[in-house]
């Protein structure tokens, strides 16, 4: 080019080249609409010839060479069908390459007539280059191009010149996607960033798959995102590996992965399993739950050291429903087995069997040990004798032995033996050493009111119990049937139904003494993993007992007390197994001026913390409030307000949890409706993984005070914004702010 454009050219230049990427545009459309309608023949084609065929011979090679004509036609329209309707473009790339090669990159990859690609899939080889190349190492590209688009129309380019060496006449347009890509308001939901994928992120998405990938990085470095673009790449890559298998995604709450929820279909994947932590033992348990504990059960409850007492809860009953002792009598002989006796033949079939697998040997190791009593007696020479099976049926309708049996190895749920501990007396016994008197009681406490309904945490203790119960044996049609035997009609005169082998096959399922109780993944991507507790990894890895993994996390936004703990939690699932990690270096939500406040924040408790650098300024440094503690609320409402004058998209108020409901409540009643639509009063738990535009953080100080985590969560709080920051400390306390900004007044700057 000979020089840069003047206003009137670059107008020019953008009206012709919009013009000319629309012509491609419609093409495709054209050509997918065409293969849509090609699909829906296809398909009533191959149905007939199936109908046909099941009357006539199978004509094998027709059959094939309809689905090789067809067949990307097939795999266009299904994943045009799931794609998200409002889509920003399903073209959003162009490379001009420096043999004069032009290639469209799209959400989807679409063929012409001849088989030729109009637009290559983002996440094929081919579309490498538009994430990877930079000036420096340009891989034969010399301008990428991102055209932004509103549903079929083109209405924006971005170009980047890569190779300046090169001798083109090709036009550049635009200040750089990326940048217009950060300074849009976010809505509602999470969006995909097929068009912008930065090179570091490109290489943690194309990872291969197999062991652990690891991807860390600080707050808005894209990890959320660059996982999920993952999960869609491993689906495109591997499909029939991870489409059969399934891919799990969890995050940490509910409300997250409302926020994320879009992003796959967006992509045109819609195979993959989304789980909040509090609902990843839905299979097992059939529920989902939202409530945090407070901080001191949470710090028990996540503990590894919650695995014995789980453990005696289940193999331990505590006797007090019956006689610790099995008394019965036949004929008149009192035959009795001692606690010690039972405890070792209960511990003998627990180290074999699961609870619920091992009931029935747990029966018959009871009737051999009171037939050798029974045998082992000295009954003398004309004392009735018994052959085995009479003296087994005499014992096992004995009252005395069923009302033994049923205390002793009772039906047990999951949700049942966690509500025990709600009984002080019973939550000590079982603790023994593991844990200490106070947490004994702060466990007891949380299971007082019944009502209050589980925990997040409990979920991953009732997954625990559910593992070590075991799947739950079918009920019992019959009593003598129950031991999965198989009942055939011979003539015993005794059976009255005939089983068939029908009906047992039709049955096996749930009576799988292997079948685990829950379901089991190819691939499972944990995010915020940095808050997983001990206890919710044995849950998690209970999913992927085979997965590979992607884990997502930054240690310097945990909210566990002890962050090197789950860090072994981590380390434990990479094992010695294949392993990479990909650390993202550059904030993309936060705004440069209030990143470097929060990260002095945060340095200050926690000086290794991974920093990323911010590469977007705003002009708007946070703006730090104080208000009287009876003015608070009052206050809140009123920053709100102006907040929302300032920013287009969303707002967040994040309190420390004692205060939210107050907040909530107050701050209803008191804004305009359009504000209050774009509102959110949050925890600092509930706001992890996500952002707004605009965010008022209120009584830092209590932040800090009310979590485990400490100064690591006000940090997630106060990294939340995409704007703007607004922090209100009640009057009288400010012990969070480093010290430069404490001596500062409210800086004062363009509000
Ligand atoms: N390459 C990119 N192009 C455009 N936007 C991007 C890019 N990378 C990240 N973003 C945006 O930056 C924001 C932060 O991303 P994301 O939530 O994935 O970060 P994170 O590292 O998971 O953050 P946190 O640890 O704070 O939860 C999102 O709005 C995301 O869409």
């Amino acid at each position: 080019m000979d020089g840069p454009l003047n206003q009137q050219q670059t107008t020019d230049a953008l009206e012709r080249e919009l013009a000319t990427e629309q012509a491609h545009v419609d093409r495709v459309y054209e050509r997918l609409a065409a293969a849509a309608r090609s699909a829906r023949q296809v398909a009533s084609e191959g149905q007939a010839l199936y109908r046909t065929d099941r009357n006539n011979f199978f004509r094998d090679e027709d059959g094939t060479g309809m689905l090789e004509r067809d067949v990307f036609a097939f795999q266009a329209a299904k994943r045009l069908a799931t794609l998200d309707a409002e889509h920003e473009g399903l073209v959003f790339g162009r490379l001009d390459r420096t043999d004069g090669e032009v290639r469209y990159i799209g959400r989807l990859g679409v063929r012409d007539e001849d088989y030729e690609p109009l637009v290559i899939d983002w996440r094929a080889r081919a579309a490498e280059p538009f994430y990877r190349a930079t000036p420096a190492e340009p891989m034969e590209v010399v301008r990428r191009r991102v055209l932004r688009s509103r549903g079929e129309k083109v209405i924006g380019i971005e170009d980047d010149l890569l190779d300046t060496d090169s001798d083109t006449d090709l036009v550049v347009l635009g200040e750089g996607a990326l940048m217009a890509a950060l300074s849009r308001a976010r809505g509602p939901q999470m969006r995909d960033i097929v068009a912008t994928i930065q090179a570091e992120q490109d290489e943690a998405i194309r990872a291969p798959y197999q062991g652990v990938t690891m991807i860390t990085g600080g707050p808005g470095t894209g990890k959320t995102v660059v996982a999920l673009h993952r999960a869609a790449y491993l689906l495109y890559s591997n499909r029939r590996r991870f489409e059969s298998g399934g891919v799990l995604v969890v995050g940490p709450s509910q409300v997250f992965m409302n926020y994320i929820e879009r992003v796959l279909p967006s992509l045109g994947e819609d195979a993959v399993t989304l789980r909040s932590i509090g609902g990843v033992a839905v299979d097992a348990l059939g529920i989902t739950a939202t409530r945090n504990d407070p901080p001191a059960a949470h710090a028990i409850k996540g503990s590894l050291r919650m695995v014995p007492v789980l453990r005696r809860l289940v193999n331990n009953p505590p006797t007090n429903a019956g006689e610790p002792r099995l008394r019965v009598s036949v004929k008149g002989e009192i035959l009795t087995l001692d606690p010690p006796q039972l405890d070792r033949i209960r511990a003998q079939v627990l180290r074999q069997r699961r609870y619920n697998q091992g009931a029935g040997e747990a029966r018959g190791a009871l009737l051999e040990a009171l037939w050798r009593r029974w045998d082992g007696l000295d009954r003398g020479t004309d004392a009735a004798d018994l052959e085995r099976e009479a003296f087994e049926d005499l014992v096992i309708s004995s009252a005395a032995y069923r009302d033994f049996l049923a205390a002793w190895w009772p039906a047990q749920t999951p949700a049942g033996l966690l509500r025990r501990l709600g009984e002080p007396a019973t939550a000590a016994a079982l603790a023994r050493d593991d844990l200490t008197p106070d947490e004994v009681a702060t466990l007891s406490d949380s299971y007082a009111d019944p009502a209050a309904g589980w925990s997040v945490d409990d979920i991953a203790l009732l997954d625990e119990l559910a593992a070590v119960l075991g799947p739950a044996p079918a009920p019992a049609s019959d009593e003598d049937d129950d031991d999965g035997s198989l009942v055939f009609a011979e003539g015993n005169g005794r059976t009255e139904e005939v089983v068939t082998v029908a009906d047992r096959l039709a049955r096996r399922p749930v009576d799988d003494p292997f079948a685990e109780p829950h379901d089991t993944f190819a691939h499972v991507v944990v995010d915020e993993a940095q808050d997983i507790t001990p206890m919710q990894w044995r849950m998690l890895r209970r999913r992927g007992g085979s997965a590979s993994w992607t884990v997502v996390g930054d240690p310097a936004q945990s909210s566990w007390p002890d962050p090197a703990e789950t860090q072994r939690a981590i380390d434990d699932l990479v094992g010695r197994g294949q392993s990479r990690r990909f650390r993202m270096s550059t904030n993309y939500r936060s705004p440069a001026e209030v990143f470097e406040f929060a990260a002095d924040v945060v340095r200050r408790s926690f000086p290794d913390a991974d920093v990323p650098a911010a590469v977007r300024r705003t002009g708007y440094p946070p703006r730090l409030e104080t208000a009287p503690a009876a003015g608070l609320d009052e206050r809140v409402a009123e920053l709100v307000a102006e907040l929302g004058g300032q920013v287009e998209g969303t707002i967040g108020v994040i309190a420390p949890p004692s205060r939210v409901r107050q907040l909530a409540s107050r701050l209803a009643g008191a804004l305009p409706e359009e504000i209050g639509r774009r509102l959110a009063i949050v925890s600092p738990l509930e706001a992890k993984g996500l952002e707004y535009d605009g965010v008022v953080v209120v009584a830092p100080d209590e932040i800090v005070a009310e979590s485990p985590g400490g100064a690591r969560v006000l940090y997630v709080a106060l990294t939340r914004p995409t704007q703007r920051l607004i922090t209100v400390d009640v009057a009288g306390t400010c012990e969070w702010r480093p010290d430069a900004a404490r001596r500062e007044p409210s800086p004062a700057s363009p509000h």
